[in-house]
């Protein structure tokens, strides 16, 4: 059995990082390093710097919250290291050693620390997978919730900044007072028009701080939105067992996922970013279709195979998926909604990757993860959706 740490990896029988390490440096930030970032921006990165791309794009992980705490604890030992495990449906597992985060900083134990890393001028990009509830927006009105108690302290005048907000509107404020140009704001949440969603809450904490910094990062500060996809299940325990079995690995915090993976994200970079359309991000001028498209195929159709899968008696989506019956709900669906491959997707020129040609496949893949081991698995229960 090889703990995972970087003197110990040629050690390893899986893939883990060609490229050197100690070469990458530092230009994204990302808060809310969980599953979701891991499997999917973290591993895209790594892709291209396994081709030797984006070498000065390594990712900064920073951690807001108390729970962070022992992701920051896993990071530090395994020196930001980390096993993604690609469960197919024929029962392999696929691992790979992702090494695209460098650094990690938990914001409680020392938030200077992270202000100035958005300060940094080498920060160019910082990315966002905070969760919906992480945007502090109100349900029903949509409008950034300035009562939190949390941002009612971030506003206290030079208070020390707790918040996602906080931290990253002092980073933005530092760089406009040392003549800095403002980073890319890049959420990478499950929200239709992420961008204009964070490009709102960020700009509401900005403005009730200060005016004029407020209006600077509207004028300035490019808000991106993009359509994330990949099911990326909570880490259970079983997983680590399992992966330490099949693969001799000890890791504190694998990461396991679908094959299927797709990002099309709107191509608004005025600092720059990694050539991410080489390893099959789609980069486009508007997200909006793509969006309609996961939302009205693959989440309504999660839903109809939910719906009727519950009514049949299942609980959990993946055994509703092997039910002919359920999995052929999906299949109208597709057929009545799926528009031609056309000008509707412009600027369209890579392709997902883990797809098959089939669709139906693709649900009976995605079904087939985490049989309700953990609370993000997804269950047969008809109630919430998210897009
Ligand atoms: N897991 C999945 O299958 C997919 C997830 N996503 C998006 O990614 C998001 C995160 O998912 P996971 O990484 O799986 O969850 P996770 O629970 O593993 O990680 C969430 C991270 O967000 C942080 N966070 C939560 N609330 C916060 C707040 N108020 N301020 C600052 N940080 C906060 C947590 O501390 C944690 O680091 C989802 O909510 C969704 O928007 C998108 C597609 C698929
Ligand atoms: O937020 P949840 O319920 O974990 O779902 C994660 C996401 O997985 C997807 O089905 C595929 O990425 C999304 O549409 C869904 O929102």
């Amino acid at each position: 059995m090889t703990t995972l740490a970087p003197d110990l990896l040629t050690r390893l029988d899986v893939p883990t990082p060609a490229y050197d390490r100690t070469a990458v440096s530092t230009g994204i930030v990302h808060f809310g390093v969980g599953g979701f970032h891991r499997a999917h921006q973290a591993m895209y990165l790594d892709r291209l710097m396994g081709e030797g791309k984006a070498l000065d794009w390594g990712i900064c992980g920073v951690g807001v919250l108390p729970s962070d705490a022992r992701m920051a604890g896993v990071m530090a030992a395994q020196d930001g290291l980390y096993t993604l495990v690609l469960k197919h449906p024929d029962g392999t597992w696929e691992p790979r050693v992702i090494g695209s985060i460098v650094e990690y900083l938990y914001a409680p134990d020392d938030p200077e620390a992270v202000v100035e890393k958005l300060a940094d001028p080498a920060t160019r990009i910082v990315s966002l997978t905070v969760t919906e509830g992480g945007y502090n927006f109100n349900q029903v009105t949509g409008e950034f919730d300035a009562s939190n108690p949390d941002v009612v302290a971030d506003l206290a005048p030079g208070a020390t900044p707790r918040t996602v907000f906080g931290l990253v509107v002092e980073g933005l404020a530092r760089r406009r007072a040392r003549g800095v140009a403002p980073f890319t704001v890049m959420s990478c949440d499950n929200i239709q028009g992420n961008g204009q969603m964070a490009r709102r809450t960020f700009g509401a904490f900005a403005r009730l701080r200060d005016p004029g910094l407020a209006d600077w990062i509207d004028a300035n500060v490019s808000f991106p939105s993009c359509m994330v996809d990949r099911i990326t299940p909570v880490t259970t325990d079983d997983d680590r067992r399992e992966i330490a079995e099949r693969f001799g690995v000890e890791d504190a915090w694998p990461v396991v996922c679908e094959p299927f993976t797709q990002w099309v994200l709107e191509d608004r970079f005025p600092l720059g970013r990694p050539p991410y359309g080489d390893v099959g991000v789609q980069l486009v001028d508007d997200v909006e279709p793509y969006e309609l498209m996961k939302l009205r195929l693959l989440n309504a159709s999660h839903q109809a195979l939910c719906y009727l899968g519950y009514l049949a008696g299942y609980r959990l989506a993946h055994d509703a998926a092997q039910d002919p019956c359920s999995r052929g709900s999906c299949s109208p669906t597709w057929s009545g909604r799926a528009p031609r491959r056309s000008s509707r997707f412009p600027g369209s020129t890579s392709t997902p990757t883990g797809t098959s040609s089939s669709r139906a496949s693709r649900t009976r893949r995605s079904a087939t993860r985490s049989p309700g081991s953990a609370p993000r698995a997804r269950t047969a229960s008809p109630s919430g959706s998210s897009p």
